[in-house]
């Protein structure tokens, strides 16, 4: 189902709790809700739909990918940005790292340890920012 994007910057500055096989909705809901907002959007953190799971999805070229419970597990090569998000107005200045390594479960809950670069790492970047409450 298509969600509305939370605005509410209260309930987004609260931490995700963490995913199980029981919020399987969620993940329809998001890729629902980001390919209905494809025209602005890269990404997006379940708790920008209004639940607070620990859930993104990340448009990967033509892909959108689910992250079932993301965690940074290490960072290279920090720099400094830009960013603008669909629950803000206006861009703002962040650090971001050019290379991550994630774990995390895909949408059947396998686990998955996987490193990733630039544009993509960018954005999961940020909406695992969101997981933890953190808005740029
Ligand atoms: C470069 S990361 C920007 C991500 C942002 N999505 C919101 O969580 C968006 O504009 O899609």
């Amino acid at each position: 189902m298509i969600k509305p994007i939370m605005r509410d910057t209260q309930f987004l500055a609260q931490k995700a709790v963490p995913a199980t096989p029981a919020d399987t909705d969620v993940l329809t809901d998001l890729r629902d809700t980001l390919q209905a907002n494809t025209d602005r959007c890269v990404g997006m953190a379940a708790n920008m739909i209004g639940i607070n799971k620990r859930i993104i999805i990340v448009q990967m070229g033509v892909l959108p990918v689910i992250l079932v419970n993301p965690q940074i597990v290490r960072q290279d090569k920090p720099y400094q940005t830009t960013e603008g998000c669909l629950s803000l107005t206006g861009e703002r200045p962040t650090t971001r790292y050019e290379t991550i390594e994630v774990t995390y479960q895909d949408q059947a809950f396998k686990p998955h340890r996987q490193a990733f670069s630039g544009w993509i790492a960018q954005i999961i970047q940020h909406e695992v920012d969101h997981c933890e409450g953190r808005i740029i």
